[in-house]
């Protein structure tokens, strides 16, 4: 486990290394073509055609052998890590049953609540927002189901719509969202301006390989047909690399990333060094911002 953490530490070391090396420029290796472009007289990150995706399957959020199977399959494995690196920041318990109790936390595109709920059982005050109507309808009535998880805020909203209202969380996370919206680095920007001073940020996406391409895309949407055709666009997902040049700029330090694995025998995910398809990052508010 510490020797994962240290691997992870040299990896994000590189990168920081690649982008402060002289004779690599960083804007040519992060080219602007590579990125959805800003729009920065109306800065929204909603996507109409991502939006629609989600609203036609808002109903299956809940059905754990439907489109959001691999969510439901991935929770465990992302909340190991969210606790983890979490308790390790805020300096809480990991082994509590409430280790997030005072800890106010927002899930930016929460979708049905998959992650909005666990957070809210492990003792964060939660509040979930989404620009879906139809997915927070159907958050707020699962959550309503159980005590634990009724005191949830769902609001149908964006990150950038809070950041206008002046809200803050000591963790906000935004988990498969970033290759959804019109443009990640405005994005981060928001989710950066929600993250209290002490705070924390959290980031899951897909990386832009060719191994993404060949499992994330042609596997999962087209031969096992996990999720329905054009969920993702391979276009949209940003490399490791890239996440934390966005983020740094943003005024957000990554110092944690893990990629997620999946084993076809089990049918299980697990944290791994692995980051060359689905990854994790973990970052804190930069001192000098
Ligand atoms: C793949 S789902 C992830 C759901 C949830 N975060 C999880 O991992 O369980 C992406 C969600 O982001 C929402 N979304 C997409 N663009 C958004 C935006 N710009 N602002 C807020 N939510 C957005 C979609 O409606 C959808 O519910
Ligand atoms: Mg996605």
């Amino acid at each position: 486990m510490a020797s994962n953490h240290v691997r992870n530490l040299n990896r994000i070391i590189t990168i920081h290394r690649i982008f402060h090396n002289p004779l690599l420029n960083a804007r040519s290796f992060f080219s602007d073509a590579s990125l959805p472009q800003t729009h920065p007289s109306h800065p929204s990150s909603l996507k109409d055609n991502e939006l629609a995706k989600f609203a036609s399957i808002a109903d299956t959020w809940w059905d754990s052998e439907g489109p959001f199977k691999p969510l439901h399959v991935m929770n465990p494995t992302r909340l190991t890590f969210i606790r983890s690196a979490l308790c390790r920041h805020f300096k809480k318990d990991p082994y509590s049953a409430k280790p997030f109790e005072g800890l106010k936390i927002v899930d930016v595109g929460c979708g049905g609540g998959i992650l909005s709920e666990p957070l809210a059982r492990l003792g964060a005050t939660v509040t979930g927002v989404d620009a879906v109507e139809k997915n927070i309808k159907i958050a707020q009535l699962h959550a309503g189901l159980d005590p634990a998880t009724s005191t949830i805020e769902f609001c149908c909203t964006t990150a950038e719509k809070l950041v206008e209202e002046g809200r803050k969380f000591d963790a906000v996370m935004a988990l498969e969202v970033i290759e959804h919206v019109a443009d990640p680095a405005e994005f981060c920007k928001s989710l950066a301006a929600l993250t209290d001073p002490d705070g924390a940020t959290v980031i899951s996406t897909i990386n832009r390989s060719m191994r993404a391409y060949a499992t994330a895309i042609v596997a999962a949407e087209y031969v096992l047909r996990w999720l329905p055709k054009g969920t993702h666009e391979w276009s949209s997902f940003l490399t490791p690399e890239e996440l934390v040049l966005i983020l740094q700029r943003a005024g957000i330090n990554v110092e944690e990333m893990a990629g997620f694995v999946y084993n076809p025998v089990t049918g299980r995910w697990s944290l791994s060094d692995d980051i060359s398809v689905n990854f994790i990052a973990f970052g804190t508010k930069s001192k000098n911002t």
